[in-house]
């Protein structure tokens, strides 16, 4: 067909009318296949949220979109079909580290989709507590920041439950300036707390240099105080600004646009291999010289790729160190498994905390 000369507007409405009832009617019959798959899981005991397939999946569109609809359209339209179908397999609870409006409750909805039920806590030690007493299915908690660096909070719970990672999941963070104020001259005061003020900093010394900066954290409650205050604003996100109201006054004001940070999704589920995978181990070790370099030796002998050592102290007052790692692979890879088997032989504990599907940091 030309596409200079566009048939008749009701011609095409037509054709767009008769796609519509065939995608309600292959959407539901994908329901009734998730429901099916839903009845084997229950028999057998299997988790109804499987990162694994939805990968998979993921992967599948992105070889087989002919356009010219954007990956990330695809992307978002199947994470909502994805979330509507394990709803309908079995309605699952997730926890995230709240109020409403958080990048954590974003994460969460990145996640998970629509269909959900989620519930927010107050702390990231809440979330972890929530799951290990049953209440929810799943929770989502912040990990680390690409400017700001780990989420000391989230590592330290990990020695005090038997939570696991199922998933992790990356949200760029976006910051605006949120305010009924008609214009910056009127902005008086800045609701925010340290890290956006941190990661705006260069914006806020540009345009408004005498403003008054008064922490309140999180960054959803930091919109509400701003709505409730006509010479104030507030730095959040969208989803923060859009929940409780109040219009964005400028977009974008972060000093790096590229800021993202990285979410754990933690549960019970032990996602099962795709071949680009991550596994976050624990371990402490004796007190000795060397005794580092050997434990993280037996990465390299075996060639796995470590991507990120952190060390926290075991709570205990004693100058005791925990040491997290996150590496390549899955626990039922042979080189992990062997890499693993040496750590365990020089350290005093070793804990995995999950092996999940590894996602790109900079596709988000
Ligand atoms: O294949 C499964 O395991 C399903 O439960 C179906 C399905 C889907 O809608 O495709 C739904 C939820 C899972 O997390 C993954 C996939």
């Amino acid at each position: 067909m030309d596409e200079a000369t566009p048939r008749p507007l009701e011609k095409i409405r037509q054709d767009i009318d008769a796609i519509d009832t065939q995608l309600v009617s292959l959407l539901s019959r994908r329901v009734e296949l998730a429901q099916e798959v839903g009845r084997v899981k229950g028999r057998d005991n299997r988790p109804y949220f499987t990162p694994e397939r939805e990968r998979q999946i993921f992967d599948k569109l992105e070889q087989t979109n002919p356009g010219p609809m954007r990956a990330k359209q695809l992307q978002a339209i199947f994470r909502e079909i994805i979330s509507a179908a394990r709803a309908a397999e079995k309605p699952l609870v997730a926890a995230f580290w709240g109020p409403a409006g958080t990048y954590t409750h974003l994460a969460a909805i990145q996640t998970f989709g629509t269909s959900t039920e989620f519930v927010a806590q107050d702390g990231i030690a809440d979330v972890f507590q929530a799951i290990e007493q049953g209440k929810v299915d799943y929770g989502v908690v912040p990990v680390e920041n690409a400017l700001a660096g780990v989420v000391p909070e989230t590592l330290d719970m990990f020695p005090q439950t038997n939570v696991k990672i199922c998933a992790e999941v990356y949200i760029p963070i976006h910051h605006h300036l949120a305010s009924t104020a008609g214009s910056l001259d009127e902005v008086q005061r800045i609701y925010a707390f340290g890290q956006p003020v941190n990661q705006c900093k260069g914006w806020i010394r540009s345009n408004l240099p005498n403003a008054e900066i008064i922490d309140t954290a999180p960054t959803a409650r930091a919109a509400q105080k701003a709505l409730e205050d006509p010479q104030g604003a507030a730095i959040c996100n969208s989803l923060a600004a859009q929940l409780v109201g109040i219009p964005l006054l400028v977009e974008h004001i972060s000093d790096n646009p590229a800021n993202r940070t990285r979410f754990l999704v933690l549960g019970y589920n032990e996602p099962a291999k795709t071949g680009r995978d991550k596994s976050s181990v624990m371990f402490n070790l004796k007190n000795k010289p060397g005794e580092l370099v050997k434990a993280l030796s037996a990465f390299e002998r075996h060639g796995v790729n470590l991507m990120m050592i952190e060390s926290r102290p075991a709570q205990r007052a004693t100058f005791e160190y925990i040491f997290y790692c996150d590496c390549a692979g899955h626990r039922t890879d042979a080189n992990l498994q062997a890499a693993l088997e040496e750590l365990r032989e020089n350290a005093l504990e070793t804990v995995i905390l999950g092996s999940y599907p590894y996602r790109d940091p900079l596709d988000v």
